[in-house]
């Protein structure tokens, strides 16, 4: 039933991304989830379009925060950051003058505690070496990192190891499974390095492997596993830890579009069970879209735009971003809450009534249905109404003012 088409963002040509395809199905299905995921854990960051009150929560806590982060490659690398001469040269014209190629080019963010953060661009816009930076997996040029206020930039090796084992493990896209171990064994290993004893390592390993619905295979070993699986095995792994964020590098683009699709809903699943931070990063728009709650768009080692699925969708920073969202279904991921027209009702019963993190398609088939407008009610207060004409604007792209006018 997979219909698909990933939008394939490896390959920079702006005539591939035109035929970007978001199947309906699979932006419906990710909407209601991640609601479910929003509304459970306190994630999402809607700036007046998503989950409001999550949000204040989670922008008291960053688990990292990064400032001015660059990485620079070439001899010349320090010379880079901060320079005002080379601030406003291409990729290419940077390297043609210095030699050098900036990576990640004067960067800043928050993650937020139990948020999805996605790091989505085309291939060489510079989202492995972010994100490897975060762990000093390659260690940035100049800037600022923290995690949980702790400065990653001055930990010596122990606490650097640390790091990375216990607070913030990488799950890769190549599994880098034991081969000659069992699946319970290959999940038990991080464990095991962690100084573990057996009994205590192999029970936890096990409540991971059926964690992630792999039980029954705990003594198979991964030539025996199908990709999913082997990514299940890798997760597993991962989260045996039990590590404060999981950072996944592409984790799922060697897998088959259905196989894909369901590591995709475990990952939804497993966040909105643990409320885990993850950093998530793809080149695929559904995939961003499906898990993300918010989004950092990388375009040639900059962030171009960084904002919840609905705000990159729905409110495109520049015609590139635009150029990138143009063939999503907009009703699939924006919300009642920006469609609506505020302004609270007199009734005092609403039996019609949507939540304001309803999605648009959600609207349209409740107004079709009674034929009249729809109160947008939150925690029993009346926000405001959506009608036919109120959601139809959204679908054509058209916001409020435009229409007034
Ligand atoms: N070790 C290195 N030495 C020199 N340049 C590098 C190195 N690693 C990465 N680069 C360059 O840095 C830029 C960003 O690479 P990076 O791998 O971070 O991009 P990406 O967005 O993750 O790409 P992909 O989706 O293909 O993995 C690219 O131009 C790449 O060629």
């Amino acid at each position: 039933m997979n219909d698909m088409k990933t939008p394939d963002m490896n390959t920079p040509d702006k005539a591939d991304v035109a035929k970007t395809d978001v199947a309906k199905a699979d932006v419906t299905k990710a909407s209601v989830t991640k609601d479910t995921v929003a509304t459970g854990t306190g994630t999402g960051t809607g700036t007046g379009t998503g989950t409001g009150a999550a949000d204040a929560a989670g922008e008291a806590q960053p688990v990292f925060g990064v400032r001015n982060l660059w990485k620079v490659f070439g001899s010349k690398a320090d010379t880079v950051p901060g320079n005002a001469e080379y601030a406003g040269l291409s990729q290419a014209e940077l390297r043609t003058r210095t030699g050098c190629t900036a990576a990640v080019r004067d960067v800043s963010f928050d993650v937020h505690k139990g948020e999805v953060f996605v790091v989505m661009g085309l291939s060489g816009s510079g989202k492995s070496t972010l994100v490897r930076c975060l762990t000093r997996l390659i260690e940035p040029t100049s800037g600022t990192l923290e995690i949980d206020g702790e400065d990653v930039l001055a930990m010596d090796k122990n606490r650097l190891r640390e790091l990375r084992r216990h607070r913030a493990a990488m799950v890769f896209q190549h599994f880098g499974l034991l081969p000659h171990r069992s699946v319970l064994d290959n999940v038990a290993y991080g464990l095991e390095i962690q100084g573990m004893p057996k009994a205590e390592r192999r029970e936890r390993a096990a409540a991971m492997v059926a964690k992630v619905g792999l039980e029954g295979l705990e003594g198979r070993r991964p030539g025996q596993l199908s990709g999913g699986q082997q990514q299940r095995v890798g997760l597993a792994r991962a989260l045996a830890a039990d590590p404060e964020v999981l950072l996944f590098d592409e984790p799922f683009s060697a897998l088959d579009p259905l196989i894909r699709r369901d590591m995709q809903e475990e990952v939804i699943r497993l966040h909105s069970e643990e409320g885990r931070t993850m950093v998530f990063i793809t080149h695929d728009l559904s995939e961003a879209l499906r898990v993300g709650d918010r989004i950092a768009l990388m375009r040639d080692g900059e962030i171009v735009q960084l904002g919840t699925p609905e705000e990159i969708v729905g409110a495109p920073a520049d015609d590139y971003v635009r150029d990138f969202v143009r063939d999503v279904p907009r009703e699939q991921v924006l919300t009642v809450r920006t469609a609506m027209k505020p302004g609270a009702c007199d009734a005092s019963e609403h039996p019609d009534a949507l939540a304001p993190t309803a999605v648009v398609s959600d609207a349209i088939e409740s107004v079709a249905r009674s034929g009249r407008a729809a109160c947008v009610v939150e925690d029993g207060r009346c926000l405001g109404q959506v009608d036919q004409s109120a959601l139809l604007r959204v679908v054509a792209g058209l916001d409020r003012e435009e229409v007034a006018a």
